[in-house]
């Protein structure tokens, strides 16, 4: 059973180490606050570091006049075996014994100003000290600054409110045990200490009323009404103390003498006699260690839920947050490639299909490339004017004599540059498709996310690789149409039916004569008619090459080589410029640093659990 206090006494340890000390900090769900704990509380000199000492039976308390406790005091007290050497460690010089108490004291001064400087003001910081001694028992308390009514020179205007906000960070939490500190001197309706108590737990189940300086009552008065629970009625029995006092302290009186000098005090009391098995600092001792340590055990299950729900969330936050950046240059490279990759197999499922997208290209094969080649101006192109003009001026001034072989080259060619328009839109057309499939992946690659430097340098390196697709998909197509030029198909005016006529010969053999004017309209008109057929014939051959063209120049060249260019130039850069690629947005980083931290913290906290599981 024991061991259960020490396990708490570990993780608060670790929590501090980690920062986490519980209320503030909105970021993340403390374990700090999940932890039971002792919280002492009381105004200004009602005897709270005198109850403190005479528990652990050392003087090692700072003292003094004004606010003495200025940050939070976790002690943690350790039974060792009879006839062990008293020591005490601090969380923040860890492996350093300290058996000289007054160098204790000294040491909780300095540190307190260290956090916040001299200028008396306070810190919601802990300072961890724990003491082994065979002279205590097993008991975490928290010792908080006195609650004062007003502030003294050199203290800012809010400190009154200031301490009190930072007793309450304490107090208020359902997991903290409060001792509450009452001079017995006093009436017990003023008191600090359960005024605070009252606010935060009216039921009294969490409050422990500690009445002190019972040896300075008026003669003839006695404390009985509250130490019976007849003034201020708790759950818990009140605890009577009789500490050192002024005097005591300067005499330097013992506080293993001053504690045997309570015990006669309440044994010998004519008007407590009958309570002194309830009353004392030893006493106190041994019911709080008891009492937190069932607390405690009531409370493992519930922070184990805690542990384990927070060691999920932080691992989903941690995997959607990414690993860390390595300092390596090797390393960095290797996730550049790898992030490089990411981008790039989801560019792929878009062209490939499995995201939406590589249809759009489909599209442009089917619908605008067809569309534009139907409103090509063949019509104007091969009107009889036209056609007329095309084929006189191919003659020059010898008129032809039989075949305008001239002016159908001329027409057919005049034609087909007309194709250029269309070959080059759909080069186009499937760039942009590209360029938005590539900004499309980048924005749906999750692990590019925190790397904008990266993202832009993808971005930037594959436009470049599609201009460069683009330029060639040009050359590609404008060549097919060109070819289309260069070489007509002969097969089809072969099977042209011939402008001829048979007229009966003389003799009774039929002749062939031309019968059409060859520079009439009817001729041009037919002429047109038949440009207009090879024309027809080449659209729907490029209807069917073009695509082809642009795919194997600029789909199939995105697909299989977008990034090439950029992997040969990064493989050339030297960490510097590696470690500027990764610049990750700081906030974020910041965030990994301290998720990690919560989780090893939360890890720890469960094998912790875990370890005084097996004990139990
Ligand atoms: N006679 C007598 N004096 C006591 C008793 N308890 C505390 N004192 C004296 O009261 C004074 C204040 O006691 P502290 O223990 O310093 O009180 P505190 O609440 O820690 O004070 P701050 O830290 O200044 O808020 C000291 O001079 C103590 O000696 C007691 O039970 N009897």
């Amino acid at each position: 059973m024991e061991s259960l206090i020490g396990l708490v006494n570990r993780i608060q340890r670790a929590c501090t180490a980690l920062g986490d000390y519980g209320g503030g900090d909105n970021a993340f769900s403390s374990l700090w606050d999940a932890l039971p704990s002792v919280a002492v509380v009381g105004g200004q000199s009602s005897g709270k570091s005198s109850v403190l000492e005479s528990i652990v039976g050392r003087d090692f308390l700072p003292r003094g006049s004004g606010i003495v406790t200025r940050r939070p005091l976790v002690l943690q007290l350790h039974k060792t075996d009879d006839g062990q050497q008293e020591y005490a460690e601090f969380g923040h010089i860890p492996r350093r014994r300290f058996t000289d108490f007054g160098m204790v004291r000294k040491e909780i001064a300095d540190e307190t100003d260290r956090i916040t400087g001299k200028t008396k003001q306070i810190s919601p910081v802990p300072i961890h000290l724990s003491i082994y001694s065979p002279n205590v028992v097993n008991l975490t308390l928290i010792d908080l600054p006195g609650l004062t009514k007003v502030a003294v020179e050199g203290q800012s205007e809010t400190i009154v409110e200031d301490i009190e906000n930072m007793v309450q960070t304490y107090v208020g939490k359902p997991n903290c045990i409060i001792l509450a500190v009452s001079p017995a001197n006093q009436d017990i309706a003023t008191s600090d200490a359960i005024k605070l108590a009252r606010e935060v737990d009216p039921t009294g189940e969490r409050t422990f009323g500690v009445l002190t300086k019972l040896d300075l009552m008026d003669k003839g008065t006695n404390a009985l009404d509250v130490l019976e629970g007849r003034a201020y009625r708790l759950q818990h029995p009140w605890v009577g103390i009789v500490n050192r006092s002024q005097a005591d302290i300067n005499k330097n009186v013992d506080m293993i003498y001053a504690r045997r000098k309570e015990r006669e005090y309440f044994a010998t009391s004519p008007e407590y006699g009958h309570l002194a098995n309830k009353m004392g600092s030893e006493y106190l001792a041994k019911l709080l260690s008891k009492h937190l340590e069932q607390f405690i055990k009531a409370r493992i299950p519930s922070i184990t839920s805690l542990i384990n729900k927070s060691i999920d969330e932080l691992e989903s936050e941690m995997d959607h947050l990414g690993r860390p950046i390595s300092v390596d240059a090797g390393a960095q490279l290797y996730t550049i490639l790898e992030l490089c990759r990411a981008f790039d197999k989801i560019f792929k499922e878009h062209l490939d299909g499995g995201r939406p997208g590589g249809d759009r290209i489909y599209g442009v094969f089917d619908n605008q490339l067809p569309a534009a080649l139907r409103k090509l101006p063949f019509d104007r192109y091969l009107s009889v004017q036209n056609v007329r003009k095309v084929v006189s001026e191919a003659d020059g001034y010898q008129p032809h004599l039989i075949a305008p072989e001239q002016g159908y080259r001329r027409l057919i060619e005049g034609a087909l540059n007309y194709f250029r328009g269309p070959a080059e839109a759909s080069v186009d057309a499937v760039h942009f498709v590209l360029k938005e499939l590539v900004r499309k992946s980048i924005g749906e690659c999750q692990e590019l996310k925190r790397f904008p430097s990266l993202q832009s340098a993808i971005a930037a390196a594959s436009n470049e690789a599609l201009e460069k697709f683009r330029d060639e998909g040009r050359k590609t197509v404008v060549r097919l149409v060109d070819m289309e030029s260069s070489y007509l198909t002969v097969d089809f005016f072969r099977k042209l039916p011939q402008e001829m006529e048979h007229t009966p010969q003389k003799g009774g053999k039929p002749e062939a004569v031309p019968a059409v004017d060859r520079y009439g309209e009817n001729h041009f008109r037919r002429i047109g008619s038949n440009v207009s057929s090879y024309v027809n014939m080449v659209s729907d051959t490029l209807r069917n090459t073009l695509p082809k063209a642009v795919v194997y120049c600029q789909v199939k060249e995105a697909k299989q080589s977008l990034l090439n260019y950029f992997y040969t130039q990064i493989g050339k850069k030297e960490g510097k410029a590696l470690a500027e690629l990764l610049d990750e947005d700081p906030a974020l980083m910041e965030r990994r640093i301290q998720c990690a931290k919560r989780l090893e913290l939360y890890k720890k906290a469960r094998d912790e659990i875990d370890s005084v599981a097996w004990v139990r």
